[in-house]
């Protein structure tokens, strides 16, 4: 296999704690966890709500910083976070830009970069036709279906061609077909990049697919099956 070692460790978390607030309002989100995710690793986060999934992913993008303990992304030289080519970044809600239509929304993160133009769009066209939304490239975000505009913000990930994806509840809004096709492209980017792939969800359904399953309960983080609550 050519490229990056696919056992290189991306991020090494040592004994990472992040408390809200001070004093008797402190909530501690995240705490001892000692963990490191590798290129090859395509993991799901599961856990009740409020158990620290969303913490634990901003932590591991550097969208955050640990109250206690260290995070270093070994494999990524440095902060990952704001680097595009570095991590891709899929949310819950609707984050495509509305006067974009699809085609410069997957080429805005490179263009932002400043990829050529020409290479931009030409990125973001191969994307949109790995996820088979080719036909779609002059739509506006207003025209889409949840389900097409998740898949939309995958291909934005796959052109930017990052080493770590972070997806934090990325089907939550999406009826169950919907959500396997798009947890199934997310899985198949990261095969495609050979970058790591890391998913929060409540759903069990949807942490079956990946193959690797980290739990949160109360802020800590242990490797397991994906609870049902
Ligand atoms: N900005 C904040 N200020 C204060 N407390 C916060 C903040 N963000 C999260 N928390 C608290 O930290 C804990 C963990 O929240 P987090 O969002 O990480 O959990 P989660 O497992 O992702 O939840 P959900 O599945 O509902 O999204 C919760 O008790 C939450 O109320």
């Amino acid at each position: 296999m050519t490229g990056p070692d696919s056992d290189e460790r991306l991020v090494r978390l040592t004994d990472v704690a992040r408390t809200y607030g001070r004093g008797p309002d402190a909530v501690v989100a995240v705490h001892g966890v000692t963990r490191t995710l590798g290129r090859a690793d395509r993991v799901a986060v599961t856990g009740a709500s409020g158990s620290g999934k969303s913490t634990l992913l901003h932590l591991i993008s550097g969208l955050d910083d640990p109250t206690a303990g260290r995070i270093d992304w070994p494999g990524l030289g440095g902060r990952p976070f704001g680097r595009p080519g570095v991590v891709g970044m899929v949310f819950q809600g609707p984050s495509l830009i509305a006067p974009l239509d699809v085609l410069g929304n997957v080429a805005l993160p490179l263009v932002l970069a400043d990829t050529a133009e020409t290479e931009a769009v030409d990125r973001a066209r191969r994307a949109l036709d790995a996820v088979g939304l080719t036909n779609l490239a002059t739509r506006l975000p207003e025209e889409l279906s949840g389900g097409q505009a998740q898949r939309v913000a995958v291909a934005r990930v796959l052109a930017a061609e990052p080493a770590l994806i972070v997806a934090d509840e990325p089907t939550a809004q999406l009826g169950s077909a919907h959500a396997a096709q798009v947890i199934d492209l997310l899985v198949r980017a990261a095969d495609d990049l050979n970058a790591a792939l890391i998913v929060a969800t409540h759903d069990p359904h949807i942490a079956e697919r990946l193959p690797r399953r980290w739990r949160m309960a109360d802020g800590a983080l242990m490797e397991g099956e994906p609870c049902s609550s």
